[in-house]
């Protein structure tokens, strides 16, 4: 199994470039199903997980070419072979679940497998299974699948979620694109990678408006075409590499960067005392802090424009070498804090009640042998490490690369001492 091992204390100065982003690359993938005609995705992160969602793609059908090393992937689902996504595809990655509605538009009928992902609460799916039958689809689950049909078609619907939820409201979007009639999604999530499906699908022949607001309207046709879409830049990945620089300490620009998706962290690192330099027009965010004392801050993780959750675990653990103390809370989640104890073996003091995280900062981390646990708890450890004193071993990083993208390669040309070792657990 491998493991990253990371001699902390060293500065981070230099250029990162930000690959594109992991969460809308999964479901953009997904959008192939609901056409005959080939999809071509530019920008696409190489990762575990794109590259397993691949897989169950192909088990449905559809042609992928995406050579190894190549950031341009072709998808041509002229054919679907199978309307089956087994548990060994599904369990593994949240994502995988929303080929369900887009497979109903296309054949009739489904069957798929609960999902899996990372373990962070129990992410039930009824949002996504509400919407489907508003829509007209058949749903029983048994034995962990989840049996669908609309023999008479799908038909669009008043959807109105009792919680925004992103991949509930992608599900519904991907499936109203090839349904009868109008569908308008209410307390719709407005993460950007909702708009960034919107964007792909109306250049597949969608009509789609209200992307990325809480109110989505989607007017359904009759058949969409093929196209060819860049992927957006990943906001957690560049929000990753902002707050390890804060960490570390030096000077980082990150190249590529969706500035305007990042601005709650970008407040919450000025709030700390980070020189944080931002350029729109530019794609850059340059992240300064040289000798400054952080100050800790409180927050509160919240569906988008407020601070995301997929970040918590990284600020985490900038906030435990904060001068004072502070209040972490989880709103979106309620196990999402599997990163405290990790980080504890490191030297912070964290102390969780509830959905609080209460992070005293401590002048100094100091190294130790700790384990990965979900995907940004993961890399909250790598951060913990990079400013840590000594020499800091991060087990089961296999949670990491379902997420990062040449992660020590981007660190380590920034001047971090980080290396990939294969073998026995530390
Ligand atoms: C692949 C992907 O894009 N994953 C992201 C997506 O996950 P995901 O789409 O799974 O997250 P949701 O926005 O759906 O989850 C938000 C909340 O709604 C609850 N819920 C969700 C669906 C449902 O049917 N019933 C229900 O109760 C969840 O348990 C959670 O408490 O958004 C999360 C919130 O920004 C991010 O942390 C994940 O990285
Ligand atoms: C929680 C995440 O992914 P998933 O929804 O696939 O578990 C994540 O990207 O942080």
């Amino acid at each position: 199994m491998d493991r990253l091992v990371i001699q902390g204390g060293h500065k981070l100065n230099g250029h990162i470039p930000i690959s594109g982003a992991k969460n809308s690359a999964l479901k953009l993938m997904v959008a192939c199903l609901l056409t005959d005609q080939p999809i071509t995705l530019t920008n696409m992160p190489s990762l575990a997980d794109t590259r397993f969602l691949a897989q169950l793609l192909e088990t449905l059908g559809v042609e992928v070419y995406w050579p190894k090393g190549e950031s341009t992937c072709h998808l041509n689902a002229a054919e679907l072979k199978s309307t089956i996504a087994p548990y060994d595809q599904v369990r593994k990655m949240r994502a995988s679940f929303n080929v369900l509605g887009p497979l109903i538009a296309r054949s009739g009928h489904a069957t798929v497998s609960l999902p899996g992902g990372c373990a962070i609460g129990a992410r039930p799916v009824d949002l996504h299974l509400q919407a489907l039958a508003a829509m007209g689809a058949d749903l029983k689950v048994e034995q962990g699948y989840v049996k669908a049909a609309a023999i008479h078609g799908l038909k669009g619907a008043h959807i109105n979620f009792s919680m925004p939820s992103v991949g509930a409201t992608e599900h519904a979007m991907l499936t109203a694109t090839l349904a009868e009639g109008v569908t308008v999604l209410e307390n719709a999530a407005r993460e950007p990678e909702i708009e960034d499906l919107a964007v792909c699908l109306n250049s597949m022949g969608a009509d789609i408006s209200g992307a990325g607001t809480s109110v989505i309207r989607i007017k359904g046709v009759e058949s969409l075409k093929g196209t060819t879409h860049p992927v957006m830049p990943d906001r957690i990945e560049a929000g990753t590499y902002a707050i390890a620089a804060a960490a570390a300490g030096g000077d980082v620009t990150l190249d590529g960067c969706p500035v305007d998706a990042l601005g709650a962290l970008i407040a919450k690192l000025r709030e700390a005392g980070v020189t944080v330099d931002a350029d729109e027009a530019a794609h850059t965010l340059r992240i300064r802090r040289n000798g400054t004392h952080l100050k800790a801050v409180n927050l509160s993780t919240q569906p988008h424009p407020g601070f995301p959750t997929d970040l918590q675990a990284q600020f985490m653990a900038l906030m435990a070498i904060a001068d004072g103390t502070s209040v972490i809370r989880e709103t979106i989640f309620e196990n999402r804090f599997m990163h405290a104890p990790e980080l504890s073996r490191l030297g912070a003091d964290i102390t969780v009640r509830g959905q609080e995280a209460i992070v005293k900062g401590v002048r100094q981390l100091t190294a130790a042998p700790v384990m990965a646990t979900d995907l940004r708890a993961s890399v909250s450890l790598v951060i913990a490490g990079l400013a840590a004193e000594g020499e800091t071993v991060v087990n089961r990083i296999y949670h990491l690369d379902r997420g990062f993208e040449r992660l020590e390669e981007k660190l380590t040309a920034c001047g971090a001492k980080i290396e990939r070792r294969s073998g026995e657990e530390e």
